[in-house]
């Protein structure tokens, strides 16, 4: 009798592996046989798990269509570095026209897929989607309570992007007085807050808050209602609460078809942040920037014939000027006070370039440029790597204006570029994900472009009328806010900004405009350290005012 002989691996115990110790028998198809004892494997001797692997468990229902469901949540987890087990509460037949046919799973099977997942690996964090009737949702708080998990994101899909109900009444209320409770977080969308709360009508953003204290007050931890389906709003704007304070989530709302599975992919998204160890209002920050950038990268994306496209969740593999190491690795913050060189007003006072950049930061400039237009590129260098050295004992990033050769030579924390010089996504190319890229934009359009080109941020300016730098319009508060208005990049101001007007363009109130760029009212002063003092009081002020 044909004897079955593991590969050798299984046997062997457990250890890294490398392709040559993966042997597998050759694929042709042997008798059924069970094998003998002696050949049977022995129980794996799995080693520690040397590596952390974030996991998330999606409960949810299956979308054939793959938009939605668990498959987006796999897909979601994955693009985030995140493993992600399933378990499927129902099998949906579904398109991109919308669903048309829901098979529940037999809740003694959710039950026994539960088990053997929570059973045999440790799970972070358990996502829910689509749950289909009051028994589900009652296996599931038993296997929770059986199998505790750090955190459990709840995402109440009773009415699917494409307006079709998939979650009964009597469901609701298990939802509610079952499952709420335990949720670390709750993420219904406008209609779904709705339904929760009684069909009361949402039309506004304060209707939001109320909502979100509402459904808080049926036991979850957190709520995030979704704004994303408000009528007529220009801005996706979503509500966080936290049972003390309502945070406006806004983000921009990207005209496109494909906006199914929205809603899973931002629950699942938090679970992948929540398992990787973020803090809940972080999670829903890049789960959210994770969204946005999905549907921008898809939104010309075509699949299928209905309203109701799918997106991109793996984007990131396409395009390299979309590596997440980038989109996380810049902290807008520092464009709060941005101190810029100049060569000749250094000239002018007998300072060196250090000594002005030693001088900024002693006065609390928060990200320091080196704007050397009329400098020796070898001096220029030399002066870099010093500034380089300076900068980071003091935690302050350093950026090289146009000179990406310096940058690069310096090892300094990035470039900003204007519309003449190296276009912004072949300084990616040749910065890679972990360096800053700011870019100069006058208009939403170049705004649009450095988005899409993987920059940081931008700098839009003239602000006011400056000698500093020569025919350059100015733009005016107007011109700021339009471009502000349409950045999805962090902006920062520049252009004759001093003492006397810092204050008045922090009070706009433009929620991305992050700073000031400031160079004659720093280095066109006696004493720069002072200077730089004064102004940072003065947005400090400016900022709590607004
Ligand atoms: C933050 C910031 N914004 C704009 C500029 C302008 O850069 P510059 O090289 O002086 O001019 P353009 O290349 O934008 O035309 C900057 N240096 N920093
Ligand atoms: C570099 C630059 N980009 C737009 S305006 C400007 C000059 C800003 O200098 P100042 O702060 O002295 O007006
Ligand atoms: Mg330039």
């Amino acid at each position: 009798m044909a004897s079955v002989q593991p590969p050798p691996a299984l046997l062997a115990p457990h250890r890294p592996s490398t392709a040559a110790a993966l042997r597998f028998p050759s694929p042709t198809v042997s008798p059924r046989v069970s094998p003998s004892p002696a050949a049977r494997p022995r129980r794996l001797a799995v080693a520690a798990r040397a590596m952390p692997w974030p996991h998330v468990l999606t409960v949810a229902g299956s979308d054939s269509g793959a938009g939605a469901g668990i498959q987006a949540d796999i897909k979601a987890c994955a693009a985030l570095g995140a493993y992600c087990s399933s378990v499927i509460t129902a099998v949906t037949a579904q398109n991109t026209v919308g669903v048309q046919g829901v098979h529940a799973v037999p809740e003694e099977f959710v039950g026994e897929q539960l088990r053997s997942v929570l059973s045999d690996m440790s799970v972070d964090v358990v996502k829910t989607g689509m749950l289909p009737s009051a028994g589900i949702v009652k296996v599931l708080c038993e296997s929770l309570r059986k199998f505790p998990v750090k955190a459990l994101v709840v995402d109440p899909v009773m009415v699917s992007t494409s307006g079709d109900t998939l979650s009964g009444p009597s469901t609701l209320t298990t939802y509610r007085d079952e499952l709420f409770p335990m949720a670390d977080i709750v993420t219904p969308n406008i209609k779904e807050a709705s339904k929760l709360l009684g069909d009361v009508s949402l039309l506004t953003i304060s209707d939001m808050r109320s909502a979100a204290e509402s459904i808080y007050k049926l036991g979850p931890k957190n709520v995030l209602v979704k704004g994303g389906d408000m009528p007529d709003s220009t801005d996706a704007i979503d509500v966080f609460f936290d049972g003390k304070e309502f945070i406006e989530l806004r983000g921009l709302r990207i005209k496109t078809r494909n906006t199914h599975g929205t809603g899973c992919t931002l629950a699942s998204c938090i679970a992948a942040e929540l398992a990787k160890g973020a803090t809940m209002l972080r999670a829903v920050e890049a789960a959210k920037k994770f969204v946005e950038s999905a549907l921008y990268h898809s939104k010309d994306l075509v699949i299928g014939n209905g309203p109701q496209g799918p997106f991109d969740h793996l984007f990131s593999l396409k395009s390299p000027l979309y590596k997440m190491g980038s989109l996380h690795k810049f902290n807008p913050d520092d464009l709060f006070l941005y101190a810029v060189t100049d060569s000749g007003m250094n000239k002018k006072w007998g300072r060196s370039i250090e000594d002005a950049v030693k001088a900024a930061i002693e006065g609390g400039a928060t990200i320091v440029q080196l704007r050397e237009k009329d400098t020796e590129t070898r001096e220029f260098l030399e002066a870099a790597k010093a500034c380089v050295e300076i900068c980071r004992s003091s935690g302050v990033p350093l950026l090289i204006n146009d000179r990406v050769d310096v940058a690069l030579a310096s090892n300094a924390d990035g470039v900003h570029v204007g519309q003449s010089d190296m276009p912004a996504w072949e300084v990616r190319e040749l910065l890679g994900p972990g360096k800053i890229i700011g870019v100069s934009c006058k208009t939403p359009a170049q705004a649009e472009q450095a988005w899409k080109d993987g920059a940081d941020y931008i700098g839009c300016g003239g602000v006011f009328p400056t000698t500093t730098k020569a025919n350059n319009p100015t733009l005016g508060f107007e011109g700021l806010r339009t471009v502000c208005l349409a950045s999805k990049l962090p902006v920062v101001a520049i252009g004759g900004i001093n003492a006397g007007n810092a204050g008045s363009v922090m009070e706009l109130g433009l929620p991305n405009l992050k700073g000031v760029a400031v160079v004659s009212a720093l280095f066109n002063q006696e004493c720069v350290a002072t200077e730089t003092r004064s102004l940072r009081s003065i947005l400090m002020n400016a900022c709590c005012r607004s």
